[in-house]
């Protein structure tokens, strides 16, 4: 290989993750949400975008507001004005196992998983949105209710060989250690096969080693299943890194949004959150 050629390859190699690869069209489309509970506003008048194949990050400090997006996002909680699009298609007053059938899946901060049942029974709990039989044939296990079962299972397999847990598939996760068990639940939510995956600080509790594999798995299922990616985290290092574009909130206001180098330069970001200890 030539000098040029070197150096060319090395420059791409080092290019931020924003320009090195390309996004499709808008996915996710947040628009105007305001959200208050009684007196306590949580958002005010938040918008901002997720296109096709993104990373995304919501950060902020302390109450700014980043869960309540999720809520929002996912169905948990109705806002009092504003809309959420999925591919255009506009969702209000949805419940969340509505939102999940569109294809918006989510892991959660304290762990939905239950725990004495094996890692294999876990994220078979995600494929449930897409069984198509109905429940007397499931468990008669009879004609295609049983091929059915079987393209589960090979999917949930390929899930567990992705996410490296194959020896602990019979172990019930409530023994395994708790990065162990975080990689589980986004598991169960890339069982779902997600549009768009919400990740609810995805290396919360973590050691140093724990959060480089998540940080991996996350990319990873972003590149190798094509899944949309928006994530809230407290580790600002993990969400630079990782980030294609970033949201920042500060008491339910939008105070920047863009590159993680262009919010990182964002002097109203500094004051609010890069420059305190949180
Ligand atoms: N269910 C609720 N009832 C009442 N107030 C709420 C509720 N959920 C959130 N809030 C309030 O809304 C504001 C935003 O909270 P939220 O949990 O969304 O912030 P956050 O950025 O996720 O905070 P943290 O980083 O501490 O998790 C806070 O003032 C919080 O007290």
């Amino acid at each position: 290989m030539t000098d040029a050629a070197l150096l060319e390859q090395q420059e791409q190699a080092a290019a931020p993750r924003a320009t090195a690869r390309r996004f499709g069209d808008v996915i996710l489309d947040v628009k105007n949400i305001s959200l208050s509970f009684g007196g306590v506003k949580a958002l005010t008048d938040i918008s901002f975008d997720v296109r096709e194949h993104e990373i995304r990050a919501i950060i902020g400090p302390n109450g700014a507001g980043k869960s309540s997006m999720l809520n929002c996002i996912n169905g948990v909680y109705q806002p009092q004005q504003g809309s959420i699009a999925l591919r255009g298609k506009t969702f209000r007053h949805m419940k969340s196992r509505q939102v999940a059938e569109m294809g918006i899946a989510r892991t959660f901060q304290n762990l939905a998983l239950f725990k004495g049942m094996s890692v294999l029974d876990n994220i078979m709990t995600g494929r449930n949105l897409r069984i198509k039989s109905n429940l007397l044939l499931q468990a008669l296990r009879i004609g295609p209710a049983e091929k059915e079962e079987i393209r589960h299972r090979e999917y949930v397999e390929r899930i567990i060989d992705f996410l490296e847990i194959q020896p602990f598939r019979k172990t019930p996760v409530g023994q395994l250690p708790y990065g162990l068990q975080k990689r589980v639940d986004l598991g169960r939510a890339l069982a779902m096969e997600p549009q768009v995956l919400l990740l609810d600080e995805p290396m919360a509790g973590m050691n140093v080693e724990e959060k480089q594999d998540m940080c991996r798995f996350i990319l990873d299922v972003n590149d190798e299943f094509g899944t949309t990616v928006v994530l809230i985290e407290h580790d600002m290092g993990v969400v630079m890194d990782i980030s294609d574009r970033v949201v920042v909130l500060d008491y339910g206001r939008k105070i920047g949004d863009g590159t993680p180098d262009e919010v990182r330069g964002n002097p109203e970001v500094i004051k609010a959150y890069l420059g305190t200890a949180h």
